[in-house]
C-alpha cells in the first residue's frame, strides 16, 4: 500500500496516547474486498486490553472535561484541518479495506470531516439556563456537563465517517472516547487516531481498539462507561441496548433502514431517475439509507423503467482504484448471498428481471447493479434490508395506498419521494413514519441535520445540534440563603 505519509498505516490499537499490541499477540487480518489480498494486520484485543483503556478513558475524562471550550474547539480544529490535509492517504486506505470507489471513499472523508469542523463550533453553543426565582432568597439555574466516559461501536460500511460522527460531539461535549471499529475496516480510524494525536489531543481522550466481540462485551458492562453509541444492524443493537441495561447507560443507536423510495406520476422522471442512481448505487447498495423499496405510480412505471435501465447500463463495476469505476465490490460473501437470496425469492415469487441478477463478470464479490420489476410488498426484498445493487420496483395506484405500503416496516430511518405538487409534498413528508424524509433528492446527510431514525431504526440523532446533547447531563443546582 504506497501512501504519500506511510505512518498514516497503523497496525497497532491506540489505547491512553500510545500504540499497543494485543496482549496475546494475536492478530486480526484486514483484506482487500475488490482483490481479496491481505493488506494488513491489527491488534486481536479482548477483556483485559479493554479495561486499560477504560481505566485511561476516566483519567483522561477528568482532564479533558475541565479543558476550556475554546481549547477543545482548537484541537478538534486542528484535527479536521489534518484530516482534510491527509484526505488522499485517508481515502486510500478506506477504498482498500472497504472498496468503495476512491473518488467516493475521499468525498467520505471529507463528509467526515465536516463534523468535527461542525462541533468544533457547537461546543462553544452548549449553554444551559437560569431559571425563574423560585423564592426570593434563592437563585436556581440549569448546566450542561459532560456524560463521562463514551463507548462506541461502528460498521464496515462507513469506516471513516461513522467514527468522526461519534467521536466529534463526544469531544466537544468534554467526553473521552472508547471506539471499537469493525474488525473488516479498522485502518481508517486507526489513521484518524494517529491525527487525533498529532493535533493536540490528551492522552486517553480518544482510544481506538481492535479484536474479538469481548470488548463489546466488557464496555457494555463496565459500570465507568455511561453512553454507548452503536451503528449497525438492528439485531445487534437490540443485543447490545440489553447488555447495557445492567448499567444503565445512555444509548445512541443508529440502526437497520428498509427506505421507501416513492415516485408519483406527477413526479420530474429524469431527476427522480437521477435521485435514485445517487442513492441506490451509492457504496454498491450498502448503506442503511439506500431505497431497498422503490415504488413507482402505474402512469409512469414503464417510462421510469425504461429511463432507469438506461441509466444503469452507463454504470461501471470494478476495482475502486480503477478510473471511472461507480460500484466496487460487496464486502463478503454474506453480503453476496443476501443479494442473491432476494433476487431468488423475487423472481420465485413473480418478479421479472430487467438488468442485472448475478455475480458480476468479475467475480469475487462484484455484483451487477440489478433491476426487479412487477415485484410485491410480499417479496423478502421488501421486508428486509438487502443492502446490496439490487433496486426493486413496485407498482403503486393511490398515493393512500403508497403510504400504507412504505409505512409497512419495522424500520424507520429514511424515506424519500418525487412529486411537484407542493401539497402532495406537505401531506406525504408529514405521512411518512420515519425520522429522514428526503424530497425530490436521494441524498440526505450532511453535519448540519440530524441523521437517525424511528421505530426500529435507532435513538438519538447525529450530526446538528441535536448531536451534542446525547454526550450531555443536564444539572439542575438551587443557590439558597441569598436574603
Ligand atoms: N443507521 C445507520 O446509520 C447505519 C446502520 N447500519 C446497519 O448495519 C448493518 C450492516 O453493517 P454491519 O457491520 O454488518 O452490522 P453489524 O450489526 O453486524 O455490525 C456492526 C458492528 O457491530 C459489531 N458487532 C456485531 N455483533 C456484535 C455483538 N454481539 N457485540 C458487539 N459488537 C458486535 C460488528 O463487529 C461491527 O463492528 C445493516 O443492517 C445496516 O443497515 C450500517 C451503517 C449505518
Ligand atoms: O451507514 C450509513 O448508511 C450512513 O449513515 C449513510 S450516510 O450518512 O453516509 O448517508
Amino acid at each position: 500500500m504506497q501512501l504519500t505519509d506511510q505512518s498514516l498505516l497503523k497496525q497497532q490499537c491506540y489505547i491512553n496516547g500510545e500504540w499497543k499490541t494485543a496482549l496475546s499477540q494475536a492478530t486480526i487480518t484486514v483484506n482487500n474486498p475488490a482483490t481479496g489480498e491481505h493488506i494488513a494486520q491489527v491488534p486481536n484485543m479482548g477483556r483485559i486490553e479493554t479495561e486499560l483503556a477504560i481505566k485511561g478513558a476516566e483519567k483522561a475524562f477528568k482532564q479533558w472535561k475541565n479543558f476550556s471550550v475554546r481549547d477543545r474547539s482548537k484541537i478538534l480544529k486542528n484535527w479536521y484541518q489534518l484530516i482534510i490535509a491527509n484526505k488522499e492517504d485517508l481515502g486510500l486506505l478506506l477504498c482498500l479495506e472497504q472498496g468503495k470507489p476512491l473518488p467516493e471513499a475521499i468525498r467520505e472523508v471529507v463528509h467526515g470531516a465536516s463534523y468535527i469542523e461542525w462541533y468544533a463550533e457547537e461546543a462553544k453553543r452548549i449553554s444551559g439556563d437560569i431559571l425563574p426565582i423560585p423564592a426570593v432568597d434563592k437563585r436556581a439555574f440549569v448546566t450542561k456537563e459532560p456524560i463521562g466516559v463514551c463507548a462506541a461501536i461502528t460498521p464496515w460500511n462507513f469506516p471513516n465517517s461513522m467514527i468522526t460522527r461519534k467521536v466529534s460531539p463526544a469531544l466537544a461535549a468534554g467526553c473521552s472516547v472508547i471506539v471499537r471499529p469493525a474488525s473488516k475496516t479498522p485502518l481508517s480510524a486507526l489513521a484518524l487516531a494517529e491525527l487525533a494525536h498529532r493535533a493536540g489531543l490528551p492522552d486517553g481522550v480518544f482510544n481506538v481498539i481492535t479484536g474479538s466481540r469481548e470488548i463489546g462485551d466488557t464496555l457494555a458492562e463496565s459500570p465507568i462507561v455511561r453512553k454507548f453509541s452503536f451503528t449497525g444492524s438492528t439485531e445487534v443493537g437490540a443485543k447490545l441496548m440489553a447488555q447495557c441495561a445492567s448499567t444503565v447507560k445512555k444509548m445512541t443507536l443508529e440502526l437497520g433502514g428498509n427506505a421507501p423510495f416513492i415516485i408519483f406520476d406527477d413526479a420530474n422522471i429524469e431527476e427522480a431517475v437521477k435521485g435514485v442512481i445517487a442513492n441506490k448505487y451509492r457504496n454498491a447498495g450498502q448503506t442503511c439509507v439506500c431505497a431497498n423499496r422503490i415504488y413507482v405510480h402505474d402512469k409512469i412505471y414503464d417510462e421510469f423503467i425504461h429511463q432507469l435501465s438506461i441509466a444503469v447500463d452507463t454504470l461501471k463495476v470494478g476495482n475502486g482504484l480503477d478510473e471511472g469505476v461507480n460500484i466496487g465490490p460487496l464486502i463478503d460473501q454474506s453480503a453476496v448471498h443476501k443479494v442473491k437470496e432476494h433476487i431468488q425469492d423475487a423472481l420465485e415469487k413473480g418478479a421479472t428481471l430487467i438488468r442485472g441478477g448475478k455475480t458480476h463478470s468479475l467475480g469475487g464479490l462484484f455484483f451487477e447493479p440489478t433491476i426487479l420489476a412487477n415485484v410485491t410488498q410480499s417479496m423478502k426484498v421488501a421486508r428486509e434490508e438487502t443492502f446490496g445493487p439490487l433496486a426493486p420496483i413496485i407498482r403503486f395506484y393511490t398515493e393512500e395506498e403508497v403510504i400504507t405500503y412504505a409505512n409497512d416496516t419495522i424500520f424507520g430511518l429514511a424515506s424519500y419521494f418525487f412529486s411537484q405538487d407542493l401539497a402532495r409534498i406537505f401531506r406525504v413528508s408529514e405521512a411518512l413514519e420515519y425520522g429522514m424524509v428526503g424530497a425530490n433528492t436521494g441524498t440526505l446527510s450532511n453535519e448540519m441535520a440530524p441523521f437517525g431514525g424511528v421505530k426500529q431504526s435507532g435513538i438519538g440523532r447525529e450530526g446538528s445540534k441535536y448531536g451534542v446533547a446525547d454526550y450531555l447531563e443536564i444539572k439542575y443546582t438551587l443557590l439558597g440563603g441569598l436574603s
